[in-house]
Formats: structure tokens, C-alpha cells, sequence
């Protein structure tokens, strides 16, 4: 791999509405300590120095927004470009891998919903990736026990077992992938997807499973939380402002 290749371009996935978070502008472009979401993730990846370049999949109604808002606040120099995002995380981010200069080899996957994950997650991710894994996904062991239902939304869910808590972990972004393996996984589920074949996956290391990669784990963070309900924002509050008194973040 050459000096450049070995550099990584991010897709921050940015086109969701937020619903769970409730009435507003889109999620992305809601405010954390006076900053949007948005601004806040790219940021967290600008402060690597295993980012190169950064590719945001904006609404698509809202590409030029996106752009005078990112060119207004400092972005440490890194090269930062907006492309339109699509109708689902999944075809955001095939459109966000599609902007990617050819010579990149190394692509991480951000959601914009995660803009308090530590540089030092970042830069995990991307090394585990520089050191020869295809895919690679920064995860948390579970608090809680987890248990596996017959969905019956409303009311009483039958349970039909217990995982074993000590095998489970709450995946986080950024993920890492072989450019080219991001960029396989993503045609196939294309192809497959117009076949009338099976659902988008909820993460781009689960298209790699799909189509039997590997996919290994380094450690995530706590405060690599996705900002999903109006109690994240809550959180994210916090977390920003112990971060703003303690070291002027
Ligand atoms: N069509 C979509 C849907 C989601 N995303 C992005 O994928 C990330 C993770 O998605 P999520 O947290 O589910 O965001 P939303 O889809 O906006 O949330 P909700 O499901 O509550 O509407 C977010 O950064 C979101 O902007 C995207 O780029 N394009
Ligand atoms: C990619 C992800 O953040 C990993 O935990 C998550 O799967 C996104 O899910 P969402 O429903 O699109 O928020």
C-alpha cells in the first residue's frame, strides 16, 4: 500500500430525517451545544490524522445547505465534500463510497447521528483495517440482558430465549473496510435489492457477513453513542459540556 492509499476517506451517512428524535430539522443539522450534529462528526473525524478526505451524503434537498454550513466552520484543513444521500442509510452510503477518488483504499463509515466518538476510536478502526482486516467494527459489551421475542408491537411478546450477554456487543461507528470490499458488498446488495431479494442491513459490516466476509471488533466507546431519541441529546449535552470545561473541546 503506498503513502496515500494508506490514508482513509470517510462516508458520513447524513441524510436521515431523525424521526425517533422527534419534530425538527433533519437530525443532522440539529443543534449539540449550539453545533450541528453534523458538523460535530465531521469534526471527530477531521481530528485523525488517518482521514484524508471526508464525503458527506447530505438530504438531497439540502446538498447546498450542507456545504455553506460545513465551509462555516473549521474543519482542521481536511478536504470535505457533499454529495446528494438516498432514501436509505444503505443507499447514502453507496453513493457517499461512489465520490471516493479510485486511489483510496482504506474507507470508514460514519453516522452523522455519532458526533462525540473519540479520535482515538477513529484511529483504532483505520489501523485495524491498515494492519489487514477487511472489516472492522468499534463495539461496547451490553449493560443490560438481552432477550429474543415473537415481535408482537403493543403487546405481551413471548420470549423465546436468553443470548449469552457475554458473546453480544452494541456496535458503533465509524466502521472499516478494504475499499473494495465496501465497494463489492454494496453492488451485490444492489443487484440483489433490484432482484426483489432480501432487506437492507442496519450496518455496512452486515452486508460483509451477508456475503460471507469477516468482520472483526476493537473496542468502541461509551461516548461514541448514536444520538437516536430526545434523552441522546440530552446526554450528548452533558457529555460536550464536561468535554468544553475540562480540555476547551
Ligand atoms: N436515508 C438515510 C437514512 C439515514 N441516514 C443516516 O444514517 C445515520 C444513522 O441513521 P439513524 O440514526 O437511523 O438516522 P435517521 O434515519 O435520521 O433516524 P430515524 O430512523 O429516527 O428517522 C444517520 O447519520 C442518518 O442521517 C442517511 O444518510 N440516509
Ligand atoms: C450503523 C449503526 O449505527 C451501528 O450501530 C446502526 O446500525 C444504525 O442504525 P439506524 O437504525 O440507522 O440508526
Amino acid at each position: 500500500m503506498n503513502a496515500t492509499a494508506a490514508v482513509a476517506a470517510a462516508v458520513v451517512p447524513a441524510a436521515g430525517r431523525g424521526e425517533r428524535l422527534g419534530p425538527g430539522a433533519p437530525k443532522a443539522l440539529r443543534e449539540l451545544g449550539g453545533v450541528p450534529l453534523l458538523v460535530h462528526a465531521v469534526r471527530a473525524l477531521a481530528r485523525s490524522r488517518a482521514v484524508g478526505l471526508v464525503v458527506v451524503a447530505a438530504p438531497a434537498d439540502g446538498v447546498s445547505e450542507v456545504v455553506g454550513l460545513l465551509d462555516s466552520h473549521g474543519l482542521d484543513g481536511k478536504d470535505v465534500r457533499v454529495v446528494a444521500g438516498g432514501a436509505t442509510r444503505q443507499e447514502s452510503v453507496r453513493l457517499g463510497l461512489a465520490a471516493i477518488p479510485p486511489d483510496v483504499e482504506i474507507v470508514l463509515v460514519h453516522d452523522a447521528a455519532r458526533p462525540l466518538v473519540p479520535v482515538e476510536v477513529v484511529d483504532a478502526v483505520a489501523a485495524a483495517v491498515r494492519a489487514g482486516a477487511e472489516a472492522v467494527v468499534p463495539a461496547v459489551p451490553l449493560a443490560d440482558t438481552v432477550k429474543r421475542v415473537e415481535p408482537n408491537r403493543g403487546g405481551p411478546e413471548p420470549v423465546l430465549d436468553t443470548p449469552d450477554r457475554s458473546t453480544l456487543r452494541a456496535v458503533q461507528t465509524p466502521q472499516g473496510f478494504r475499499r473494495e470490499t465496501l465497494a463489492e458488498v454494496h453492488e451485490k446488495a444492489l443487484t440483489e435489492e433490484a432482484a426483489g431479494g432480501l432487506p437492507p442491513v442496519t450496518d455496512d459490516a452486515g452486508l460483509v457477513e451477508r456475503f460471507g466476509g469477516r468482520v472483526v471488533v476493537v473496542p468502541g466507546h461509551e461516548e461514541a453513542f448514536k444520538v437516536t431519541r430526545p434523552l441522546d441529546l440530552v446526554l450528548a449535552e452533558a457529555v460536550l459540556a464536561r468535554r468544553r470545561a475540562s480540555d476547551g473541546y
